[in-house]
């Protein structure tokens, strides 16, 4: 682990950030975070909201203040959201304050599992599949550029992933 012993998760809608960092901060004893958790709770609205009223750019400003402070933090676990790589400064502070760990999912398997929540603006479209393999061209390599672990879960259940992690994390 780097010297804050924060764990960031990492990786696009679906891959399980927030239910497997749920889980690995109950086994490792610390604080857990959602940047998108925190970013509607101070704003007082959900995601949806945040991106009818200030458009995506206003959610990313949102996110790189929060991603900014979280980060900071010293060992927490935190869960981001899946478009946290596309602004340099979150990569920077990410790889910088903490082991980085990218969640690896298929699309088939983002589109199972995102199927029926409504809370993901950018999947309210015709075609999700289709932008879920546009996200994924433009974010894989700048998820694998900060990765300290890669970790892919399609086959796995989320307790696995965590048992796994934790053997990762500590040797
Ligand atoms: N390894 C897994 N196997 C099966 N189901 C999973 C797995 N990981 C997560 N899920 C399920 O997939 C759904 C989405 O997971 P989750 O919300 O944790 O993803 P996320 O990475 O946080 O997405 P987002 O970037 O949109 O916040 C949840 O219903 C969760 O129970
Ligand atoms: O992939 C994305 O760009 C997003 C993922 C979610 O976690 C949220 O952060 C938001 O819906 C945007
Ligand atoms: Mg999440």
């Amino acid at each position: 682990m780097k010297r804050s012993q924060s764990v960031f998760l990492i990786g696009p809608m679906g891959a399980g950030k927030s239910t497997i960092g749920r889980l690995l901060s109950a086994e490792l004893k610390v604080e857990f975070f959602d940047s998108d958790k925190v970013i509607e709770e101070r704003c007082g609205a959900n995601i949806p909201w945040i991106f009818d009223m200030e458009g995506e750019s206003g959610f990313r400003e949102r996110e790189e203040q929060a991603i900014d402070e979280l980060t900071q933090m010293s060992s927490i676990v935190l869960a981001t959201g899946g478009g946290v790589v596309m602004r340099e400064a979150n990569r920077r502070h990410l790889s910088a304050r903490g082991t980085v760990v990218y969640l690896c999912t298929s699309v088939e398997q983002q589109l199972a599992r995102t199927a029926k929540d409504k809370n993901r603006p950018l999947l309210q479209a015709e075609n999700p599949e289709r932008i879920l393999r546009d996200l994924f061209s433009a974010r894989d390599p700048l998820y694998r550029e900060i990765a300290d672990i890669i970790i892919e879960t399609d086959q796995r259940n989320p307790r696995w992933v965590v048992q796994e992690l934790k053997r990762l994390i500590k040797g």
